[in-house]
């Protein structure tokens, strides 16, 4: 009897979504650490990405001069964010380096593709062996940003060079078995979302389970493709086992918006959030109407994660097609 309530409880703790309560000790919460040069676009990435700045109000963001923490919590998504300014080192003794990798769950470091990012990469690559020593558990990410200012020749070609140098890098640190992640990354187009999608979606450890639910999701509504969306942030937490095509992903974001610009004229906003649990929105594409929308009623009635659908009555291209509002959206990120 007291083993069967130990399974449960054990299971209870696994399928728990995120911190119900914001007293929670902070922690329990893994935390994202960003690094990168000064001016390489921290601050810029995390204004966009959780406080709604629009890419061109980032022009005018002050120099981090201090250590930034900012916590992001709904259903599936809680974590801290850790800004380091780009002049100071983590790995400082005074700034306590052990507790702070020791619960890091992904370290981010962002690269100035447009900069000559020789010392960066020299950097990185000290920083990732120091805190791989502190904790070898930490996924090591690396953002390939204002990938905007490059042609889609020169994006390959930077992302290949940045591999390279950080292996060489590695290798001469002695760290054979350090796995790093890259993501070729703007704030001007929908890459900065996908990208830091993954990064979440490597926090969250029931992603093998929502990817096998939203699978028969799919198979049980006809379906062609579902995400789970956290929409104040437009991270997707999870989809189905079908690769993700970045017109499909850009198409639901822009529905996001259309349905939270709707929500914020005529929703009842009770919680402080106009897209509340009595939400729920439909989108047809006028010229493609065997695409629809689907933001389903809330998962769990006091955060913000939602499931999103595209569905289809037959299979389809899509890449070629653009919403009047993903036709907006390209406008107003054109730089
Ligand atoms: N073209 C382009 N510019 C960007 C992008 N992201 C950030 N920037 C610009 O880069 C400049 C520096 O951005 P910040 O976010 O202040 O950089 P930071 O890394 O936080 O800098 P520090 O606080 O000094 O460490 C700003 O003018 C941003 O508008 C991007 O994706 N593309």
């Amino acid at each position: 009897m007291s083993d069967n309530s130990d399974v449960e409880v054990e299971d209870e703790e696994e399928y728990k979504y995120g911190l119900q309560d914001d007293s929670e000790p902070q922690d329990t919460r893994p935390t994202v650490v960003l690094m990168g040069q000064k001016r390489s676009g921290k601050t810029s990435i995390r204004k966009v990405v959780f406080q709604k700045m629009s890419p061109n109000e980032t022009m005018f963001v002050e120099s981090t001069a201090r250590i930034t923490k900012d916590t992001v919590c709904s259903s599936f998504i809680n974590f801290e964010t850790i800004e380091f300014p780009g002049q100071m080192c983590p790995f400082d003794h005074t700034l306590d380096p052990v507790n702070t990798f020791k619960k890091c769950g992904a370290l981010l470091f962002i690269i100035d593709a447009q900069d000559d990012y020789t010392d960066a990469i020299r950097k990185m690559a000290d920083y990732f062996a120091k805190a791989y020593r502190i904790n070898s558990k930490i996924k090591f990410e690396v953002f390939v940003h204002k990938a905007d200012g490059l042609t889609e020749e020169n994006r390959v070609e930077t992302k290949f060079e940045v591999y390279h140098a950080v292996k060489e890098e590695l290798k001469e640190l002695g760290i054979k078995d350090l796995q790093v992640t890259y993501h070729l990354t703007s704030i001007y187009d929908h890459s900065i979302f996908e990208a830091f999608s993954k990064v979440v979606q490597n926090l969250v450890r029931q992603l093998p389970t929502l990817e096998r639910l939203l699978d028969i999701f799919n198979q049980g509504s006809n379906v062609t493709k579902s995400f789970l969306f956290d929409i104040s942030s437009k991270i997707y937490v999870a989809t189905d086992s079908l690769p993700v095509e970045m017109s499909i992903y850009e198409l639901c974001c822009d529905m996001i918006d259309v349905t939270l610009d709707i929500s914020s004229i005529y929703g009842s906003g009770e919680y402080g959030i106009p897209f509340d649990e009595h939400s729920a929105a439909v989108i047809k594409l006028k010229k493609t109407e065997s695409w629809s929308f689907y933001s389903a009623k809330s998962i769990d009635s006091w955060h913000s994660s939602r499931l999103c659908a595209v569905r289809t009555s037959k299979s389809r291209d899509i890449s070629n097609t653009t919403s009047p509002v993903s036709r907006r959206a390209s406008k107003k990120y054109s730089t």
